[in-house]
């Protein structure tokens, strides 16, 4: 007869150590925590997904979730999101045919909607209509799909033509930012400042953050003092 094995979903347990992770982020100087939600489809990797992102909000109440939905329907899982706690809803434009609807829906649900572009995509992509309606945009600067990825210089400057565009709007860079790459997002305008690998992987995570929190803030304070 073959021999018991006992195999614990992990799905169901209570992600612990993520949680743990998260919080000492938010206790570290983080702000929130950007969530990378994958689906195999619109980009090669599949990530987390709702039942993990529930865990990270049970917790640690209170958690601000930044969900980028790097997915091919985008629409299907704002309500899945939304009851598993999320905060802040990204969806890629390239994604999606009826952004202006997907943004209602995302609002209704009482979470903050962001539009992001990958790479190829120009910031024309993101109409006046879109940009005024969301709450934040996010340009890639690595394709989506992984982290560690190399920091694409060529993507800069879609960050100053937002900015142009949408004064009073978070601008969210995500994709190889680091200490090494800040000062081209902050000089260009974006106040948001996603980092995996830079913060994760250092010895004192709490550094670096406050090194991308300390270039951000003097960007914004010299960019206020010219209007
Ligand atoms: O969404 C993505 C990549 O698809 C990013 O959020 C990266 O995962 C950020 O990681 P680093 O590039 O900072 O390592």
């Amino acid at each position: 007869m073959p021999s018991t094995i006992i195999a614990p979903s992990v799905l169901a347990s209570d992600f612990g150590q993520l949680a743990a992770e998260c919080k000492r982020m938010i206790k570290g100087g983080a702000h929130w925590l950007h969530m990378d939600v994958m689906d195999g489809h619109f980009v090669p990797n599949i990530t987390l997904g709702a039942p993990v992102l529930a865990c990270v909000s049970k917790g640690v109440p209170g958690i601000f979730m930044d969900c980028h939905m790097m997915v091919s329907q985008p629409e299907k899982w704002v309500d899945e999101i939304a009851d598993a706690g999320g905060s802040l809803y990204s969806f890629h434009i390239e994604a999606t045919s009826d952004p202006v609807s997907l943004i209602h829906s995302i609002h209704a649900r009482n979470m903050k909607a962001g539009v992001a572009i990958s790479p190829d995509t120009p910031s024309t992509a993101i109409s006046d209509e879109v940009g005024e309606l969301t709450d934040m945009l996010i340009v890639m600067t690595v394709y989506p799909g992984r982290g560690g990825q190399k920091f694409i210089e060529r993507c800069v400057p879609k960050v100053s033509e937002l900015r142009a565009r949408f004064p009073d709007k978070d601008i969210e860079v995500d994709g190889g930012v680091g200490p090494k790459t800040i000062d081209a997002c902050a000089q260009a305008g974006s106040n948001v400042i996603v980092a995996g690998t830079a913060i994760f992987g250092a010895n004192e995570p709490e550094q670096v953050i406050a090194t991308l929190r300390s270039v951000v803030d003097a960007a914004q304070a010299s960019a206020s003092a010219k209007h």
